[in-house]
């Protein structure tokens, strides 16, 4: 049984760099959990501190259910398997896989037999005998998953182990990773910025960002039901629509989301007019991704927006389009950004303290946005797939919104209802 939990865990690197601040997490044994966000997020760090390569700072780390804090890599039972894979080139694939049970003295012969069994999962069986160098990079990937397996550790991690691979192996080798972990049951942590590679392989995913953990669930539910608008986005591909509104609670017809040049009425037995109700008057988030946003004749006037088409995308199975709707959308990478993504210490004096001062402020002079910020606005397009109702360019849409899967944030970028989980 190997599940780890991290109790607050932070991350101050030297030149009071906060990498991780105050993480709660509860990794189950045997699952296949992924870290995600984008680069710098601190999900290596989070990994390596698992791993005992480095120090935890502030809280507390439990492997197997006894505090690990202290514990050495060595003491852990952990294995690691990195972008690169290290792999000794003096040695064959197969020495390479032999070498942690040598290490550890095991019987000879139940090594090789283990060696033989591990290489034949991973597709490796007949170029045991090859040196690292002959092999290509998917190849070498496959034996360094292999060395680090071979001693059946109780925690397996993986930080990126897939992003010098090009796209066809990628999709392969994440078959066979999930595969074969979900096979051993082995508890394993990995690391990923790529959102596809996190939805497939993950049982559950947690998303980071400035080193603050954002969201913790299954892929359906953060794609589905995102506690915050930086998940909501950062799941969303083609991009999420991300409008503002303000709110009214309007007797006999339900909540109205008035974003200028197009209404939207949440219906009083909608679960999410009440928890609107408090936002009466003032400013909300909306997002809508593109497949909840449908070309219709007619429809509604409360669940529909209106649109002329500027630019029409293929994209093999189907075809975006970008409409202009007269909404000014908001970019989701700038609300609920948090101040504590900053150095812990104002710099100080000296070239780099005022250098660090500089680039930590937008240009101007202003005041960096407050937790409270709505974000910056744009008047940009609303995404929609255009599906077999393709309109032309220049042409007038209307769009129906699909209210049960719009999503309603404040203007700090949690959900307004509480996400299920
Ligand atoms: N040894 C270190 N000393 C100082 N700062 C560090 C150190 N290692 C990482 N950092 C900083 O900590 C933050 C988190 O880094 P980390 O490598 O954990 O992020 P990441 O999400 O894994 O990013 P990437 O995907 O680019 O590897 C970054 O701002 C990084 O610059």
């Amino acid at each position: 049984m190997t599940d780890v939990v991290l109790n607050g865990v932070g991350k101050v690197y030297p030149g009071d760099h906060r990498a991780v601040d105050d993480v709660h997490l509860h990794i189950r044994d045997g699952e296949l959990f992924v870290l995600l966000g984008p680069s710098g997020c601190g999900k290596s760090t989070i990994l390596r501190m698992i791993a005992g390569l480095e120090e935890v700072t502030s809280g507390e780390l439990w492997l197997n259910g006894g505090v690990a804090n202290g514990l050495s890599p060595r003491e852990r039972n952990v294995a690691m398997v990195f972008q690169e894979g290290a792999l000794y080139p003096h040695l064959t694939v197969g020495g390479n896989m032999m070498f942690p049970l040598e290490v550890a003295g095991g019987d000879r012969a139940e090594s090789r037999e283990r060696v033989a069994e591990l290489s034949r999962a991973l597709g490796i069986h007949s170029m045991i005998d090859r040196r690292p160098g002959t092999l290509s990079g998917g190849q070498r990937q496959r034996a360094a998953i292999g060395r680090a397996l071979i001693r059946e550790p109780s925690l397996f991690l993986m930080d990126e182990p897939l992003s010098s691979l090009d796209a066809g192996l990628r999709t392969e080798l994440r078959l066979e990773i999930t595969g074969l972990v979900r096979s051993t049951g082995t508890t394993t942590v990995y690391v990923t910025h790529d959102q596809v590679e996190a939805m497939t392989m993950a049982d559950r995913i947690a998303v980071l960002r400035d080193g603050v953990l954002e969201d913790v669930g299954t892929p359906e539910q953060i794609y589905q039901d995102p506690a915050t608008v930086f998940v909501a986005a950062f799941l969303s591909s083609p991009p999420i629509n991300l409008l503002q509104a303000t709110a009214w609670a309007v007797q006999d017809r339900g909540v109205v989301l008035d974003f200028g040049s197009a209404r939207l009425t949440v219906p009083w037995d909608d679960a999410r007019s009440s928890a609107l109700i408090s936002h009466h008057g003032a400013p909300v988030l909306v997002g809508i991704r593109p497949d909840a946003l449908v070309p219709v004749t007619g429809g509604a006037e409360e669940r529909t927006i209106t649109g002329r088409v500027r630019v029409l995308e293929f994209h093999g199975q189907d075809w975006l389009a970008y409409a202009e709707a007269g909404i000014p959308t908001v970019d989701a990478g700038s609300v609920g950004t948090r101040p504590r993504a900053r150095p812990a210490r104002p710099a100080s004096g000296g070239l780099a303290g005022r250098l660090r001062e500089m680039i930590g402020r937008p240009a101007g002079g202003q005041e960096p946005p407050r937790e409270e910020h709505a974000g910056h606005h744009r008047r940009s397009d609303l995404v929609f797939r255009a599906g077999a109702r393709r309109p032309e360019r220049g042409q007038e849409v209307r769009l129906e919104v699909d209210l049960e899967r719009m999503m309603i944030f404040g203007m700090d970028g949690r959900r307004i209802t509480a996400v299920r989980r």
